[in-house]
């Protein structure tokens, strides 16, 4: 569908839903019980670094130019010798059933409709191979918590290449959970809950590694998984041994990690600060992009997370270097306010705000993005 096609079918349309992000979160809230929407709203501390990650967007502005003939836009980018026909990806985010009921299927199913490359987290409540049978043929790559339980990880790698996932992205921004005092007033851990075994209970060497089968020792034996405050860049070498696949690493915000993860083979970075979600008052994502993008220099690709609430903050993302971004939060709220069906509207505006964007600032082909003039103020 055009651009103008989806802006007559939006204004023709009798029916109201949720537009931007405020609205959404607000449908969301309306949907889900108190503790679930505290989880997926709130972060760590007081929350400054989740403030911080969408107002520093507005220090950011765009200096478009215009009579280029922008009728045609080519948004295809190349990744690890593969094309992806837009640079917009659906984040990790673990747990979805405390969304939807159909949690993460109807959130891979909308992102195979609209291509965007869907990256499924360690903690998800459907397995590898149930999002693998629902979503045949689309693009997935695999977020790896990585464990010093490392006979599970290497065999949850494994699995991920063998249902066909194309990346494996290494987030280490959480050996051990941020504090979190939203879901303490709330008293919710949907860890305890049992909602990210989905992974765990079908796999044969976590379940062989527990004392016995009873929900409790899943339970304990997931937290006891994740926690892994020792993690450093060997296990980074260990587990290049263990797959073909290219690595990212998920979590980056100084430019020193970017250039060490380079030295150590790393295939690409995501900078990131977890939505706020891990360690407040961190630099705002967006503040961390231009000096990591300056330090790898092309050498490996950078996308980038945390913060982006709309196309136009896409576009700035990309001006900044990035390669491409994943979306969050967004998509999550239009999953608690419509399943399968509010997550396609979410990801189709976002695939169509970003490319009246990318048009409407002069330029045609999203490789070219990083030569838009960005002025900070
Ligand atoms: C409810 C929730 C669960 C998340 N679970 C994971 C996860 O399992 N693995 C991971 O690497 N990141 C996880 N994230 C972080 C996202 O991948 C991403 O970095 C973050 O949502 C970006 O911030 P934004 O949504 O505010 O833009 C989670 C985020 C949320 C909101
Ligand atoms: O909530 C999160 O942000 C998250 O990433 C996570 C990771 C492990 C267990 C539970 C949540």
């Amino acid at each position: 569908m055009s651009n103008l096609d989806l802006l007559l079918k939006n204004i023709s349309s009798n029916e109201k839903y949720p537009i931007n992000f405020a609205e959404l979160e607000q449908a969301a809230k309306e949907k889900l019980e108190v503790g679930p929407f505290g989880y997926i709203r709130s972060s760590a501390g007081g929350e400054e670094t989740l403030r911080k990650n969408t107002e520093s967007f507005a220090k950011y502005s765009i200096v478009p130019r215009f009579l280029n003939d922008v009728s045609s836009l080519n948004t295809e980018i190349t990744l690890f010798g593969q094309i992806y026909p837009h640079p917009l990806f659906v984040a990790p985010v673990g747990m979805n059933k405390i969304a939807h009921e159909d949690g993460e299927i109807a959130v891979a199913k909308a992102a195979a409709k609209y291509n965007f490359p869907y990256i499924q987290s360690t903690v998800s409540s459907y397995s590898i191979e149930e999002v693998a049978a629902a979503t045949e043929g689309s693009t997935k790559w695999f977020q790896l918590y990585w464990s010093k339980n490392k006979e599970i990880s290497y065999n949850i790698v494994k699995r991920a290449e063998k249902a066909g996932y194309k990346a494996i992205v290494v987030t280490v921004d959480t050996v051990m959970l941020g504090w979190r005092e939203e879901d303490v007033r709330n008293q919710f851990s949907p860890l305890k809950k049992g909602i990210a075994k989905g992974n765990f209970i079908t796999d044969p060497v976590f379940m062989a590694s527990l004392p016995d089968k009873t929900e409790d020792s899943i339970i304990n034996g997931i937290v006891d998984y994740l926690y892994h405050p020792s993690l450093n860049w060997d296990a980074i070498a260990e587990l290049k041994e263990q797959t073909s696949l290219p690595i990212l690493i998920k979590g980056i915000l100084h430019p020193e990690d970017a250039k060490l993860a380079i030295e150590k083979g790393i295939d690409g970075i995501i900078v990131s600060n977890h939505g706020g979600r891990q360690l407040d008052g961190v630099v705002a994502s967006i503040d961390a992009l231009p000096e990591i993008v300056e330090a790898v220099d092309g050498r490996i690709p950078v996308l980038f997370d945390s913060g982006i609430r709309r196309g136009a903050d896409a576009l700035k993302a990309l001006a900044l270097g990035a390669t491409a971004v994943c979306i969050g939060r967004p998509f999550v709220w239009g999953l608690a306010a419509g399943g399968q069906a509010g997550v396609e509207r979410v990801l189709e505006s976002f695939l169509q705000e970003t490319k009246v964007s990318i048009s409407l600032s002069g330029v045609s082909h999203v490789n070219d993005l990083h030569k838009l003039k960005v002025v900070k103020s």
